[in-house]
């Protein structure tokens, strides 16, 4: 997984920019999937000596690839119900569709079809599950939709079925090189059917069986939290409590049949640095208490299962010690990459006026100087981390060991 995923995280434009403003900042986050610790070590990438005028935020304008959005979620919680309502929106972009149905031939794409207004493309990836054995289909057909298409596809979108892990599906986007050249993946946006997703995400597995259900909201960047007509208030608000105690990153909305803004699952830019500030959007705790985990504020986690995922964030004002920091983060993702399936952050480091941004999957991190602090800006670093078997005292204690 983790030298797969190193493509996914792909270098900025800014990261092939001259080492300039920063320079005395010179440590790096290092590449730090194994195997590329041997390989030459990509030039400003995850360091600080990079150009604040060619930083991430600005970066974008000269993304020219085609953005792809996953959709997951359980079996029957409305994928295609919102597929149908993007396809039919009148947002004016161009979209291409890959479905997958394990076992079924083009049902989905016949009722995607038939609500369709507008002229897409719907391919079908048969066979299997679009999870694992057929991925090399699906990434010749992405190749086969940006070299026929490109120029006049604004998106594409990618249904999953409802069994789909999206951690392999992720992978697709830089398991293979000429896919990230010209696809980048733009978020994961897990449908959550409120009636049964409760008894799924709850369902206890074997230690080695992966929990879907629980794996398609950690790996979210969206979550929208579906059929909200057919359960009380009560059940949605324990629903979300535990969604969030997974998930806390992914912004949520509730919903009947998918009935979101486009803006919501379109042009989310999950993977771009420059949108990680606002994705990072955990709340400060009061006092002396700076971290917490998910919606249960670290306190008790009897009824956590030792392999359960959640996320721990951290919300804290300060100045972080970069190289601290590098040790820290690097120790942790080599140690946890395969349990860490993500983490962001923005932090505050030392001798530099501007944020640190980060953002990472498993064992892969890239990282850069964002724009500056105000000069009466608190400086107030936010982290959060979205993992299995997730050690938050620990996580905590090396972070605190990081403030100067
Ligand atoms: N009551 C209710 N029904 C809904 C809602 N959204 C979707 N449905 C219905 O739920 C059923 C399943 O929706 P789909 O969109 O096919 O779900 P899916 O996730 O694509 O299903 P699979 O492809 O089988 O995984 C359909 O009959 C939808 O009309 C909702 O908000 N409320």
């Amino acid at each position: 997984m983790a030298a797969a995923v190193a493509r996914l995280l792909r270098p900025t434009a800014a990261a092939a920019s001259p080492a300039t403003a920063l320079g005395s900042l010179s440590r790096h986050f290092r590449t730090l999937a194994l195997p590329f610790l041997t390989a030459p070590r990509p030039k400003a990438l995850f360091s600080l000596e990079r150009d604040l005028s060619d930083t991430a935020f600005d970066t974008q304008a000269l993304d020219t690839r085609v953005p792809a959005t996953v959709i997951t979620g359980f079996l029957g919680s409305g994928k295609t119900t919102l597929l149908n309502n993007i396809l039919t929106s009148q947002h004016g972009k161009r979209i291409a569709v890959i479905e997958n149905e394990f076992g079924e031939v083009d049902i989905d794409s016949s009722l995607v079809a038939s609500h369709s207004s507008v002229t897409e493309d719907i391919e079908m990836v048969n066979n299997g599950c679009l999870c694992c054995t057929v991925r090399g289909d699906l990434l010749k057909m992405l190749l086969k939709l940006v070299k026929q298409k490109g120029d006049k596809l604004d998106h594409i979108v990618i249904e999953t079925t409802g069994l789909a892990k999206p951690g392999p599906v992720i992978e697709t986007f830089c398991s293979d090189e000429l896919v990230s050249k010209y696809v980048k993946l733009d978020g994961v946006v897990t449908m959550v059917d409120c009636k049964h997703a409760m008894k799924h995400l709850k369902e206890v597995k074997a230690r080695w069986v992966v929990n879907e259900a629980v794996e398609q909201v950690a790996y979210a960047d969206r979550i929208i939290l579906n059929k909200i007509d057919l359960v009380d208030d009560a059940e949605l608000e324990a629903l979300t409590k535990k969604i969030k105690s997974i998930n806390e990153m992914a912004q949520m909305k509730k919903t009947k049949f998918g009935d979101v803004d486009m803006d919501f699952v379109l042009g989310i830019g999950g993977y771009d640095l420059d949108k990680i500030e606002a994705e990072v959007q955990v709340q400060e705790i009061k006092g002396a208490d700076h971290c917490h985990h998910g919606d249960e504020h670290g306190h008790h986690h009897d009824h956590v299962h030792d392999s359960a995922v959640t996320s721990v964030s951290m919300v804290s004002e300060g100045v972080l010690d970069l190289d601290e920091v590098n040790d820290w983060l690097e120790r942790l993702v080599d140690e946890k990459g395969e349990d860490l399936y993500r983490l962001k952050g923005v932090i505050s480091v030392n001798e530099s006026t501007g944020r640190f941004i980060f953002q990472g999957v498993h064992s892969m991190l890239e990282g850069c100087p964002a724009k500056p602090w105000e000069l009466d800006e608190k400086r107030i670093n936010k982290l959060v981390f979205i993992g299995r078997n997730l050690d938050e005292a620990a996580l905590r204690k090396a972070f605190n060991g990081c403030l100067l």
